[in-house]
């Protein structure tokens, strides 16, 4: 029975999160949102788990639909057994102007009655450290960083504190690295002081030792938020913990779907096109004849996997920053928009056409992809790189059961060669 329950707001941080508890000995399972939660005790994926993850697309839904999802995943949780909870966001703290971190943290706050957690979005593997309550990105200032583009949550702002402190009912308060450095009881008696009853607690970590202080001295609280690097210092019952079997198998077809802008996958898509087939989403034919281009993108996979099926063919949105369209046309639907749908698009008719693995770079776009191929729940299986691993997904999509293998790449996650090499984790 899962004893530990997280809410991600989206899908490749679910399956970050997921990554990392499985390294620490929890047997995990991300469920697509709460439907896996109706067969109760009947769903044998979640009573043999030690620790469910519930992916929601929730980091830029509006306010209202971003809280009232979050309690609802809180309360399946609980019911199926949890007792701690982990509210996993971004580790560039990705929100929307009016933010969803602090309004989705207070929520959770009130209904375990609770006044307290800590804000620990460090991830230093990623390159994302929090030092005097800065969030820096591979050493730059968030606000200096490529997050600064991103289309849909730009972060032009590094103070934790003056980014959370609009969004939460609570004192926004920090503590810096000296404390956590004194160790984990230092720490703990600083959370505990009286002046700290009742706030969201934004606290220093640079390093993988600060983490796992913070893990250490956060034990006793029924609720903590952060990117994945707080699950560091987390240790679950299973130490050899149990990974997924892949759904394919080597030579079976696979494809790449991107929609990320971020600077990460642009290098990886820019690496990735001198080595594979591949095709760009062109959004102004995707506005005129939406179906005949998304059949002409399932047609050009087929064609790539009987020319060379070593070479998983990758589509694409983004190759440079000008690509991305600031405003539509006057009626017409966002280009944003109109990407997720093609790219969900292209990955229901490629699973329908015999892809058995795919990898999708973005969170949005990975929530478009796994919500259209109707996946309730993803067990976590070979890893590829720190974030980004390979899941066995169960789905149903065009009225057809299948078990597919998927891999969510956050944008900024792994090495410019991932879209070529991280096959080879599968095989
Ligand atoms: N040409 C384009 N013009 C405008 N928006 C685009 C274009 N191409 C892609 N997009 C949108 O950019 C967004 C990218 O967000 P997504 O979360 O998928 O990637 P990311 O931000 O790099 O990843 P993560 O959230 O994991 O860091 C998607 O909504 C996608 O549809
Ligand atoms: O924490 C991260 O950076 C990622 O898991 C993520 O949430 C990207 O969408």
């Amino acid at each position: 029975m899962p004893t530990l329950g997280a809410i991600a707001d989206d899908f490749t941080g679910a399956t970050d999160l997921a990554t990392m508890l499985v390294a620490r000995g929890y047997r995990t399972v991300v469920t697509v949102g709460t439907d896996a939660f109706a067969d109760g005790t009947g769903n044998r994926t979640l009573r043999d788990a030690d620790a469910v993850v519930v992916a929601l697309k929730s980091r830029t839904a509006p306010v209202e639909e971003a809280v009232g999802a979050s309690l609802t995943a809180l309360r399946a949780l609980r019911e199926a057994g949890c007792a701690r909870y982990y509210f996993k966001y971004c580790s560039t703290f990705d929100s929307t102007p009016r933010g969803n971190i602090g309004p989705v943290a207070d929520a959770l706050l009130a209904e375990l009655d609770e006044h307290r957690t800590v804000v620990v979005p460090s991830f230093p593997a990623t390159g994302r450290t929090v030092d005097q309550g800065l969030l820096y990105v591979h050493g730059e200032l968030l606000q200096d960083s490529p997050m600064r583009h991103h289309p849909l949550t730009p972060m032009r702002d590094s103070d934790l504190r003056r980014l959370l402190a609009p969004q939460t009912g609570h004192p926004v308060r920090l503590i810096g690295l000296d404390t956590v450095r004194a160790g984990s009881d230092a720490l703990r008696a600083a959370l505990d002081a009286p002046d700290l009853a009742d706030a969201l607690v934004v606290v220093d970590a640079v390093s993988d030792q600060d983490l796992e202080t913070v893990c250490a001295a956060t034990a006793h609280l029924a609720l903590v938020t952060g990117a994945a690097g707080l699950a560091l210092g987390l240790t679950g019952p299973h130490a050899e913990a149990a990974r997924a079997t892949p759904a394919s198998g080597p030579g079976d077809p696979g494809v790449v779907l991107s929609g990320s802008a971020s600077s990460a996958t642009r290098a990886q898509v820019a690496h990735a096109r001198t080595r594979l087939p591949h095709r760009k989403l062109d959004v102004a034919a995707l506005r005129t004849d939406f179906s005949g281009t998304v059949a002409g993108l399932v047609a050009f996979a087929r064609r790539a996997w009987d020319d060379d099926p070593a070479k998983p063919p990758l589509i694409y949105a983004v190759g440079d920053l000008g690509d991305l369209e600031q405003t539509a046309p006057d009626g017409a639907p966002a280009a944003s928009e109109l990407v997720e749908r093609a790219l969900a698009a292209c990955a229901t008719g490629l699973v329908a056409a015999g892809a058995r693995r795919l990898l999708v770079a973005g969170g949005e776009t990975s929530g478009a992809v796994v919500t259209a191929l109707g996946v309730r729940t993803l067990s976590i299986g070979a890893p590829i790189a720190p974030g980004v691993t390979w899941a066995r997904a169960e789905g149903r999509a065009d009225g057809r059961d299948h078990t597919v293998d998927l891999a969510l790449k956050s944008g900024n996650f792994g090495d410019t060669a991932i879209f070529t090499e991280a096959w080879s984790a599968l095989a």
